[in-house]
């Protein structure tokens, strides 16, 4: 067989797959990476959607960065799809989220029982430190804050949810209340992704020679093969992986086939595609349901509960007018649109288009959990609005499979997502309890503010009905290869000798945190050294 174009290939580069890909090519000069990414590199817009805070919003709707599609039918939700969002670029949806930095309140406990192999509540909290400290998270510096933070920090204590720190600057998020936000952001107010902190400086530096970065092409599935073990002999009953075939993104929707090239890996491959990524790659590949399979014109080779067991958060939003203040920074259209602004923030001194989205963060239930960002940036710069959300942790699962019909194997196709938001009695109350909190939060603005709710409104009776109707997806989603149902305890694919996932699906469970992605990081963090430890030598 032809040579292999590479020793470890990675699916993605995403949140895990840039930490994967950084710290495997610094830790094994002689180990050769290739990171695939469907994203193409970045024009100077894309770069600055992608680098201002404030700014992120526009890159939800912009194709080349962001991926956006609608979920199946919700029952909870009298039937409505919600709208799906995902990043699609180098950093993947650490380059295009809200970058609020969030670790579970319990110190690890909460992934040391995941099922992970070697992760315990002292491991992972090491693998949190060293993502923080290599990401530089921090909560914003004073010039950074919006101007209305102790105001919001005062009504949500009105409301009854004191303001909780800790030592670190951090927040003890099993606690009810409000706390200020840690950001990957940089002193200077830009982004700080994956791509940024881990791949750039490796690519720069260690890694020169042995990491190879490709952009703009998506992996349509992994090739498998009869598994062979490091003497040459045929692993019983494994199968392996050989390589993957790749396609371009840009032949999406051009109407023609796509032209296929495969891709040799002589170790193995890392799928780090995404919480939509992973789960329908493994079913292109053949790992699956058989039935699901086969009727998706798949011949099936390991059978695998893949795509089972989504975990996806609902969000109720809570929104409120003011007119007894000025008009906040982060969200006046004059400011925002003045060239002097964007000469600030490329100057490195901070202004509107370093603030982020958010104000700050809070948790407002025990139990599950639901946290709140809230912000004073509306999504229509000009209007003095005070926005907030609640983020439900679900108990309810749902289920990702492939797209129906003719475009069942289209890798450029998103796949078919039951998010099953409210799927049971439990989640309703959680969010609507939460809700409740936050209506008490818009109240609880100093009078001087002229605060009214706008949404769902002070005249409107918040019922669960009403919540069924407004409820839209919080953009967390973790499950679908998970540990235990189809990964084992090493993340690797159960019945596949040399395929992993190292990414959000391959969580169990929704960490208890206001979202997943220091959780995404940690487990990056931990999986490379294991691959680094295996791969050591071979
Ligand atoms: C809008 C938004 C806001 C969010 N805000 C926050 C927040 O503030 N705090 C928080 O903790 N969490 C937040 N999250 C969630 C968090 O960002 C994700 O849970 C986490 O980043 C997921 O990391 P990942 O590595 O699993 O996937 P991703 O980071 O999404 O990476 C997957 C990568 O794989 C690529 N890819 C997919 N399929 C293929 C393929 N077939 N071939 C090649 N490449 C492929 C994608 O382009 C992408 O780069 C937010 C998410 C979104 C979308």
């Amino acid at each position: 067989s032809p040579p292999p174009d590479a020793d470890v290939i990675i699916i993605g580069g995403g949140t895990a797959g840039c930490v994967l890909a950084a710290r495997l090519c610094a830790a094994l000069p002689r180990v050769r990476v290739l990171l695939l990414e469907r994203g193409a590199p970045r024009n100077a817009t894309e770069e600055l959607l992608v680098r201002s805070p404030r700014l992120v919003a526009g890159s939800w709707s912009t194709p080349s960065v962001a991926a956006a599609f609608p979920s199946a039918a919700n029952a909870g939700l009298r039937g409505r799809p919600v709208a799906l969002v995902t990043g699609a670029t180098l950093g993947g949806s650490s380059a295009v989220n809200a970058a609020q930095w969030s670790e579970p309140a319990d110190d690890g406990a909460g992934a040391a029982a995941w099922g992970v192999a070697h992760l315990t509540a002292t491991v992972a909290a090491r693998a949190y430190a060293r993502a923080a400290a290599t990401l530089g998270v921090r909560v914003p510096p004073r010039g950074l804050r919006h101007e209305y933070l102790t105001d919001w920090v005062a009504a949500a204590a009105a409301a009854g949810l004191p303001r909780v720190t800790d030592a670190g600057g951090g927040a003890p998020q099993s606690r009810r209340g409000v706390w200020l936000q840690r950001l990957a952001i940089d002193g200077r107010g830009r982004r700080v992704d994956a791509g940024r902190a881990y791949v750039a400086p490796a690519a720069r530096g260690a890694c020169a020679r042995n990491l190879v970065v490709r952009q703009g092409v998506t992996v349509a599935r992994v090739v498998l093969a009869p598994h062979h073990g490091r003497g040459g002999g045929r692993r019983g009953g494994l199968v392996g992986v050989v390589g993957v075939e790749v396609v371009p993104t840009a032949s999406a929707g051009d109407g023609r086939p796509p032209r296929t090239t495969t891709l040799r890996a002589r170790l193995g491959v890392i799928t780090a595609a995404g919480p939509y990524g992973s789960a329908p790659l493994l079913l292109r590949s053949g790992i699956g349901r058989p039935q699901a399979l086969r009727s998706a014109g798949v011949r099936p080779v390991v059978d695998l509960p893949v795509g089972e067991g989504l975990l996806a958060r609902s969000v109720g939003r809570v929104v409120g007018a003011y007119d007894g203040v000025p008009l906040a920074a982060v969200n006046n259209a004059t400011l925002l649109a003045d060239p002097a602004t964007l000469r600030r923030w490329r100057a490195g001194r901070g202004g509107p288009l370093g603030a982020a989205l958010s104000v700050g963060l809070g948790r407002v239930t025990t139990g599950e959990g639901a946290y709140f960002p809230a912000g004073f940036a509306s999504s229509v710069p000009g209007k003095p609005e005070y926005n907030s959300g609640c983020l439900a942790n679900p108990t309810s699962r749902g289920r990702l499979s492939l797209p129906v019909g003719a475009a069942a194997t289209d890798p450029l196709t998103p796949p078919r997502v039951e998010t099953n938001l409210l799927g049971n009695r439990r989640d309703m109350a959680t969010l609507l309890a939460c809700m409740r909190k936050l209506q008490a939060v818009v109240e609880g603005f100093r009078p001087a503010f002229g605060m009214t709710e706008t949404v769902p409104g002070a005249d409107t009776r918040l019922t669960e009905e009403l919540v069924r109707r407004t409820a839209t997806s919080g953009a967390h989603l973790v499950g679908g290869c998970s540990v235990g149902r189809v990964l084992e305890a090493t993340l690797r694919v159960k019945g596949v000798g040399n395929l992993w996932v190292v990414d959000a699906s391959a969580l169990p469970a929704m960490p208890r945190s206001a979202g997943p992605m220091a959780s995404v990081y940690m487990l990056a963090e931990h999986a490379s050294e294991a691959f680094i430890r295996q791969f050591r030598g071979q």
